[in-house]
């Protein structure tokens, strides 16, 4: 009531002609009762998808600790397979079951084509005027055009072969070093050296592996920072604090440091054009088809960013968590390590034509992407207009995420969910080309992963010299059990604690 009297007279201060008191509480009463019916006609017209209860400001941010994906399928569990969280000024739809991921990514795919743009992907990966963080615009269309047809094409990937052999000969080498002084091998570290020197040979030409290593740690950082809290996207007015706490300097530094990298190998490139087009590298491709297809220097770094961002650590991380299911299952590691053996008979490495033959390590690595999806909450979409999926309304501009990493272990379609068996691939036409919604390690629709050729090729080929080459054991002392099987969120989720084995029983 006193607030009312309050209003009353605040509002008679603010007209020239002092309203009487009696007609000013009338207004008043008029404008509030308008803004009760507006907000029920609100609530009702807006049939949103269920939400856990909110707190002012930050919304549902508190619900959100621990591994992303896992918290995601709690919440899931409670509240139904499509979710609406508030987080600031941003509105968060998270999906968790194969139907409405199929609604998203298939039936109304176009209208859920955007991405989200965050200020750490604006400033590092060139305004958004790279692949994975473009718009759903012209620009975007012929940028995925050419490396759809061109730079990671099935006869792109295979042209590499040669890259992937003398690649994964060196890793084997090293590792039989490791192998004569029984020491444990950190295939965390090894598979990202791997899959990092594919990514340098294959988009830059580049062989030093010092020279590697330098664009691999940018990288690193580049991908943990497009994981980090940023204030100015969940609440603008709060932007400082970024600049306070040193995010704001991360990002300007590393952007400097990676565009000097790339200027100079750029430069490199144009002054000695590679005629070979079987020893073409990506940035080779890039520049001849530059001018036809209007590509600006930074549509060029920002692709070859993308190859680093989207291809090293998600691959790397497969290869981690296949051995480590392999080591956890005696018997699967077994029956996989005798096929490759099978096959590749008395030759002293493996051939990559052979691999077509080797169905169950295949179901291995079918069964470890299901388990394990090295992006387990896909690359954020964002809807274009406002919509309804699933009988709720979606509004425009909200971020979805689909929670693949749940879809994958849903005990409604998977028998066993949580369990490593990959025999359940065998007869089964299920694969992750993204028209089964209940495997989509790559995603689906107009957006899927492009590089989907190029990763498996990587992890089949130094899957199976692993295990053709060496026994492995755990560390004395670990047993199976205990492995610490609980995901690390940066781009991928590999795992927490990095996975060491001891290779044995040298075969070469
Ligand atoms: C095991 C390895 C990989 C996994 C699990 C993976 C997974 C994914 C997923 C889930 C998406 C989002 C798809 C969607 O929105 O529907 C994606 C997008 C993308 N991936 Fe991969 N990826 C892998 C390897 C690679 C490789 C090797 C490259 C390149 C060399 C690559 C390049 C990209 C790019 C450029 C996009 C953005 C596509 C677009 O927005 O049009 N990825 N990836």
């Amino acid at each position: 009531m006193v607030k009312l009297q309050f209003m009353v007279q605040w509002l008679s201060s603010q007209v020239e002609t002092p309203l009487n008191p009696i007609s000013a509480f009338l207004l008043i009463l008029f404008s509030l009762l308008f803004l009760i019916k507006l907000n029920g006609v609100w609530s009702k017209k807006f049939n949103l998808p269920p939400s856990p209860p909110k707190l002012p400001f930050i919304g549902n941010l508190h619900q959100l600790g621990g591994v992303a994906h896992r918290t995601f399928r709690d919440l899931s569990k409670k509240y139904g397979p499509i979710i609406f969280l508030h987080l600031g000024r941003s509105s968060i739809v998270i999906v968790s079951s194969p139907d409405i991921a199929r609604e998203i990514m298939k039936t109304q795919d176009i209208k859920f084509s955007n991405r989200l743009q965050t200020t750490a992907a604006k400033t590092m990966l060139y305004g958004c005027n790279d692949l994975v963080f473009a718009p759903y615009c012209e620009c975007y269309r012929r940028m995925r055009k050419i490396c759809v047809q061109e730079l990671l094409s099935v006869s792109r990937v295979q042209s590499f072969k040669y890259i992937r052999e003398e690649e994964v000969a060196l890793m084997i080498q090293k590792i039989s070093r490791s192998c004569s002084m029984q020491t444990p091998v950190n295939i965390a570290e090894m598979a990202l050296t791997l899959s990092n020197n594919l990514a340098c040979r294959c988009a830059l030409g580049t062989k030093s592996e010092d020279g590697n290593k330098e664009i691999s740690e940018m990288s690193r950082e580049v991908s943990r920072l497009l994981g980090a809290l940023c204030f100015e996207d969940l609440y603008p007015s709060l932007g400082w604090i970024d600049v306070l706490t040193g995010l704001r300097s991360r990002f300007r530094k590393v952007t400097r440091d990676i565009d000097t990298y790339l200027e100079q190998i750029i430069d490199e490139h144009i002054s000695k054009t590679q005629e070979d087009d079987s020893k073409q590298d990506f940035l080779d491709l890039l520049l001849r088809v530059q001018v036809d297809i209007n590509l600006t220097r930074e549509n060029i770094k920002g692709l070859l960013l993308d190859m680093f961002l989207g291809g090293t650590e998600t691959t790397a991380t497969a290869i981690e968590w296949v051995m480590a299911e392999l080591a956890r299952k005696p018997s699967a590691l077994k029956k996989t390590q005798e096929e490759v053996r099978r096959v590749v008979g008395l030759k002293s490495k493996v051939c990559e034509e052979e691999i077509d033959q080797m169905e169950y390590l295949k179901y291995v690595i079918k069964e470890t992407l299901r388990l394990h999806a090295p992006v387990p909450t896909g690359v954020p979409r964002v809807s274009d207009k406002h919509t309804t999926v699933n009988g709720y309304d979606i509004p425009p501009n909200t971020t979805v995420l689909i929670n693949i990493w749940a879809i994958q272990r849903d005990p409604d379609v998977w028998d066993n969910p949580d369990d490593f068996i990959p025999e359940r691939f065998s007869g089964s036409s299920t694969d992750f080309g993204g028209q089964d919604y209940e495997f989509i390690p790559f995603g689906s629709g107009r957006r899927i992963c492009p590089g989907i050729s190029f990763a498996v090729a990587i992890v089949e080929v130094a899957i199976a010299n692993l295990l053709f080459h060496f026994d492995w054991e755990l560390p004395g002392g670990t047993n199976a059990e205990e492995l610490d099987m609980i995901e690390e969120i940066s781009i991928s989720a590999n795992m927490r604690t990095p996975l060491q084995l001891v290779p044995k029983a040298c075969f070469s």
